[in-house]
Formats: C-alpha cells, structure tokens, sequence
C-alpha cells in the first residue's frame, strides 16, 4: 500500500523577523482533504506560520506543496493551488462584489488576463454558495464586516484550489454565518478532497470541524492530535492561562467534538 501524499507539508519552519524568531522549527501536514486547525494564544505565531507555508514570507526549513518544493514553484502555480484568507485583508471600497471575487479566478486566466464564462459561472456559484449573490453588485466600501468576511472567503472559493489557508475565518460572522461559511468548507474538503488549514480561536468549533488540532504557543508546536487529545483543561491553562471545563460529548455521539466552556473564578 504507498501512503497517501500530503498535500502540504512542512519540516523544520522558522521564520525570524526583526531578530525576533516568531516561528521555531515548526513541522505539520495536512493530508488531501483534511482539515487541520492552528491554535493557540495570541501572539502564538498562528498567522505568521500560515503565511510562511503559504509562500508569502520568508522562512527557513521546507514547504511542498503535493510533494514539490514551494520555493521552486512559480508564483502562478502557487497561486492556482493555494488559496489564502488572511485576518484582515486590504478592502477596495470602490469594487464590486462580484468583480473582487472574480480577482480569485487570477491564477486561472489566459495569456490575455480575461475572465471568460467559465470564470463568471464559478464566481456565481460560489455566491450562491454563500447566499452573496443579492451583494452582487454592491460595493465592498459598504458592506458590513461579517459580509465583507463571507466575500473574502468567497474569493478563495472562486480561486477553486487545492489547499485553503483560513485565517480566524469566521472571527466576523454571527453564529448562524459561522456555520454557513464552516459547512460550505467541510462540504468542499468532503467532496472535492479540498485540504483547509485554518486557524481558529473558538476552540469548540474548532473541535467541531477539524480532523485534527495542532496547538501552538510561543512560536512552537505544543501538542497535535485528534480534538479530544488536544483539548485537555491542564494543556489549555499552560497555553492560554484560562480556567476552562471541557465537556465530552455524550457516549455514542464521537461525531461530535468537546465542548469548552470557560469557568468565572469569582462568583458574587
Ligand atoms: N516584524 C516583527 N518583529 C517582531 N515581532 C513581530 C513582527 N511581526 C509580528 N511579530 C510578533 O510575532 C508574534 C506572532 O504573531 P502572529 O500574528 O503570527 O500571532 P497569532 O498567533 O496569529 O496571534 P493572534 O491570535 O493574536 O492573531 C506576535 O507576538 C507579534 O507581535
């Protein structure tokens, strides 16, 4: 039997900025449609490790991309594979929705940079995917932050790659937006073995989505595994200096992830 490739690895990653070394020797892979969730405290270098294997910031150690080394990649290449969705990405005000979205299909152009009906018929699928198609033709500049959140990832979407890099996706999004967005990415990775990376500060939700978690503190991996073994009240206390309960879900629903609840110290 050959073990199945992942489709993005990284060994020994560190990036160092400013003499500072936000990244240390960090390893991960995420196999073809799994999805592994970054988490960690603030500061923990969460993001910064996402855009070091996403190619976009200089790192030491190696990033493959289905088993090619990313930094011999052509920018394009990269760019028709990965799709990236950072915390807070630069907002056109003038565009439209739908001409934004269309930028996703980029990579995916002809010699003369333009979107046929091909382009158009995936951005609007993607928009009706993630009910934006009444935004259609609405300008990014007045739209409110949970809509502009669903617009970024849409443009991910309409970029159709292989890996899906997710910054704190749904950091804007009310709950039922939140689980919008999070099960039109479960039904792409299920369907299309599309591999999402993410990072993510609801821990329950993470648990909910995620295959497995990789737990990041000071720049270095913790722990990484399955939810229930990451997610232990005494790990989360060294790591995020919180009172935390984890409740496990009822026998004979695994399906489910834990849910963590945090505990007040002080009652009145
Ligand atoms: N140019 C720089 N020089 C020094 N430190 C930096 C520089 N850029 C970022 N940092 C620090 O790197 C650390 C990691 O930042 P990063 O944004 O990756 O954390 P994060 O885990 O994504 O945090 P958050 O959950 O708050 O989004 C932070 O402490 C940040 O202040």
């Amino acid at each position: 039997m050959t073990a199945t490739l992942p489709a993005l690895a990284a060994h020994g990653v560190s990036v160092v900025l400013d003499h500072a070394t936000l990244i240390d020797d960090v390893d991960l892979h995420a196999l073809p449609g799994e999805w592994l969730c970054i988490i960690g405290p603030n500061g923990a270098g969460k993001s910064t490790l996402l855009r070091a294997v996403a190619g976009l910031l200089r790192c030491t150690g190696q990033v493959s991309l289905q088993g090619k080394d990313i930094t011999r990649m052509p920018r394009r290449e990269i760019a028709r594979q990965i799709a990236v969705v950072a915390q807070n990405p630069a907002v056109p005000t003038g565009t439209t929705v739908t001409d934004y979205v269309l930028l996703g299909r980029t990579p995916h152009l002809g010699p003369l940079h333009r979107e046929g009906p091909t382009d158009r018929q995936v951005v609007s699928d993607v928009l009706d995917r993630l009910h934006l198609a009444e935004f259609a033709g609405r300008m990014l500049g007045s739209m409110s932050g949970g809509e502009l959140q669903r617009v970024f990832i849409a443009r991910a979407l309409a970029q159709e790659p292989t890996v899906l890099l997710l910054d704190e996706p749904t950091s804007a999004l009310d709950i039922g937006h939140q689980q919008e967005v999070l099960e039109v990415i479960d039904e792409l990775r299920r369907g299309s073995a599309l591999t999402v990376i993410s990072t993510m500060h609801d821990l329950t939700l993470a648990a909910e989505y995620a295959d497995r978690l990789m737990l990041m503190h000071r720049g270095k991996v913790v722990t990484v595994g399955a939810p229930l073994d990451v997610l232990r009240p005494d790990t989360l206390r060294a790591t995020y200096g919180a009172h935390l309960d984890v409740l496990l879900p009822p026998e004979g629903s695994p399906q489910h992830g834990p849910i963590i609840i945090p505990v007040r110290r002080t009652r009145g």
